[in-house]
């Protein structure tokens, strides 16, 4: 997208909504975003398993409903397996500026998924915010591998057992 009004979904569990809530209150304020949806949790009390929030959130974004996905759980490592099963969705943790600028610019990924009990709030705001600030380059050397693994994605989804490679 070229004039960055991102559609940001947000999830978390139990152990993530504090860092979702604060990472909402920061993209309602932030001039690139247009819309935040929050597929919940909403409290600490609310005990929906992290996988059933990833998922929903991914499918928000694989819906076309979304442009990109923040998660959080515990380590973040388990909405990032959960948003993965949604096919055509790419997410991972990231928990350094570096890996968040080579999840969208290598990996094209839509979905950052971050860990409460791995790292500080503010790091966590602010790894959110750079998330935003950058965009996949389809004309890059990084498109040929993203496309292999969607190659792969249609493989299995086809029930095929081998993709081509590229
Ligand atoms: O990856 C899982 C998350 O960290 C979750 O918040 C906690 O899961 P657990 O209660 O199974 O450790």
């Amino acid at each position: 997208m070229t004039d960055l009004q991102w559609r940001v979904v947000l999830a978390a569990d139990e152990a993530g909504v504090s860092y979702k809530d604060a990472i909402k209150a920061d993209l309602l304020k932030d001039p690139r975003v247009k819309e935040v949806l929050d597929v919940g949790v909403n409290s600490d009390t609310d005990k929906t398993a992290y996988p059933h929030v990833a998922v929903a959130g991914a499918r928000k974004i694989a819906a076309g409903e979304a442009d990109r996905g923040i998660f959080v759980c515990g380590t973040g490592m388990g909405v990032a397996i959960a948003a993965n099963k949604v096919p055509g969705i790419r997410a991972s943790v990231a928990h350094d500026s570096f890996s968040v600028e080579r999840l969208v610019l290598s990996n094209n990924g839509q979905v950052l998924t971050l860990g409460e009990r791995v790292i500080g709030k503010e790091l966590a705001r602010r790894l959110a915010k750079e998330f935003l600030g950058y965009t996949f380059d389809e004309t890059s050397a990084s498109a040929a591998k993203v496309d292999a693994i969607t190659g792969y994605e249609t493989a299995a989804t086809d029930g095929e057992t081998s993709a081509s490679s590229c």
